[in-house]
């Protein structure tokens, strides 16, 4: 398993665009791809703007 860690000197810089970009490339090249952002804070994971929302949906899976 081979894994990329993305993160930035500030909020709002792009990790999650960049996460989500770099996901769907890799899932369209046929690779088996999975997300994990460990922690979440100011908004709830079940609002469908939020960067877990986005990354899940991004890719389509469950949970
Ligand atoms: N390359 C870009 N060009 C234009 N807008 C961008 C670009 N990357 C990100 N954005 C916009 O900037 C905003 C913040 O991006 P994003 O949510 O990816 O940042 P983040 O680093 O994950 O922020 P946070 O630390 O708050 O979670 C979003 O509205 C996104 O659409
Ligand atoms: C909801 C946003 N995407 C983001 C907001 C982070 C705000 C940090 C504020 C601070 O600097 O204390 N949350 C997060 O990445 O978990």
């Amino acid at each position: 398993m081979k894994g990329f860690f993305v993160t930035g000197t500030d909020t709002g810089v792009g990790k999650t665009i960049i996460a989500c970009g770099l996901a769907a490339v890799l899932k369209e090249k046929g690779m088996n791809v999975g997300v994990f952002k460990p922690f979440l804070s100011g908004i709830s994971r079940d609002d469908p703007t939020s960067d877990t929302s986005l990354l899940k949906g991004n890719l389509k899976v469950e949970n």
